[in-house]
């Protein structure tokens, strides 16, 4: 089946981890990508790409901040709405006019999680797109900042983050750990080692960074325990004997949940991470392969091998 357009990355991810500055190193790297701006929030200056495709000039944060004395995260949604109201009659347009079977195309859309999960109007965007056509190139492409990965804790949630987009949008899907030329290479590897999630679970060191980072309330050690002023007589008061087991209940709850959520990331297998360092050519050709793999654009492009030894359970978009 011949297709509308060769590849389009949808490249997604929290705030500040390096969405942009990706597609800005992706058309470095393959010059002949164009970019579609979906970021109405994007600052005049902060485009470092000159955009094909830019949705503020249908609508942008700032035009509606002023216009309708909304904050910033109301602007976006009523941006992002307006947008879903002008598929037909914008985007539709914007797009069949880069229509080009080989060509490829990359989307810069917004940060918000919320964009992805309980206000889902990326889903409602990216299926338009497939009625018009253009489902089997694309591909999403998950940023996270390699410096959110580097504990055990931020290690899971990068993962959960990554997940709860790929369930969402129900698309191939590569997770990138970004700005790998800020890290020292042993600690990408050490990130990359973790792996599995169980794996880090199995470890005690890290187990129990996990714990500690999930105690959000309370801490087993600040428990003010109780003496008897009678001499010889040390006793926890009935209220405190009954905080103390509470508090452990509820321990033993977060550590089966901790576990049981490793469990099923591994037994599942669904994200692994894949680390871009924009400063490395061998880098930007490995992600740029493999995220092609993902849709077979290009029909002579081979998997390479990635350019350092930390290759294990990055080899395959999901
Ligand atoms: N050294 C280095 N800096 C990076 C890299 N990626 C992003 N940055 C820096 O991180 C900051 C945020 O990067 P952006 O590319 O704007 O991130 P974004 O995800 O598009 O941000 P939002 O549009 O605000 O959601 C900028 O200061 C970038 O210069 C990278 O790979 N290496």
């Amino acid at each position: 089946m011949s297709r509308r357009i060769g590849c389009i990355q949808i490249v997604m991810g929290p705030a500040g981890s390096g969405k942009t500055t990706y597609c800005q190193a992706m058309q470095q790297h393959f010059p002949t990508a164009r970019i579609a701006n979906l970021d109405p929030a994007a600052e005049d200056d902060s485009l470092p790409y000159e955009p094909s495709v830019d949705v503020r000039e249908l609508i942008s944060v700032p035009e509606v901040m002023e216009e309708l004395q909304l904050g910033p995260n109301g602007a976006l949604l009523y941006c992002m709405e307006y947008l879903l109201e002008h598929l037909e009659d914008w985007l539709r347009d914007e797009l069949d006019a880069l229509e080009d079977e080989e060509g490829y195309l990359i989307l810069d859309c917004p940060g918000q999680i919320e964009l992805y999960t309980h206000v889902p109007i990326m889903r409602q965007i990216l299926d338009r797109m497939q009625q018009w056509g253009y489902g089997p190139s694309m591909v999403a492409v998950f940023c996270i900042d390699s410096a959110f990965c580097i504990d055990a804790s931020k290690f899971l949630s990068g993962t959960l983050l990554s997940l709860s987009a790929m369930v969402a949008l129900e698309l191939p899907h590569v997770t990138i750990l970004t700005k790998c030329d800020l890290m020292d290479e042993r600690e990408v590897e050490r990130i990359l080692e973790y792996g599995s999630a169980q794996a880090i679970w199995d470890r005690e060191q890290d187990r129990q960074t996990l714990l500690r980072r999930t105690d959000w309330n309370y801490n087993l050690d600040d428990v003010v325990v109780v003496v008897d002023p009678e001499p010889n007589a040390t006793t926890v008061s009935p209220e405190e004997k009954e905080r103390i087991q509470l508090l452990e209940d509820r321990r033993l709850k977060r550590e089966r949940l901790t576990q049981s959520i490793s469990q099923v990331l591994d037994d599942w297998q669904m994200v692994s991470f894949v680390p871009l360092n924009i400063r490395d050519e061998e880098s930007l050709d490995h992600v740029f392969s493999l995220v092609n793999h993902a849709v077979q654009y290009g029909e002579d492009l081979e998997v390479k091998e990635p350019p350092h030894d930390f290759d294990d359970d990055d080899d395959g978009p999901m």
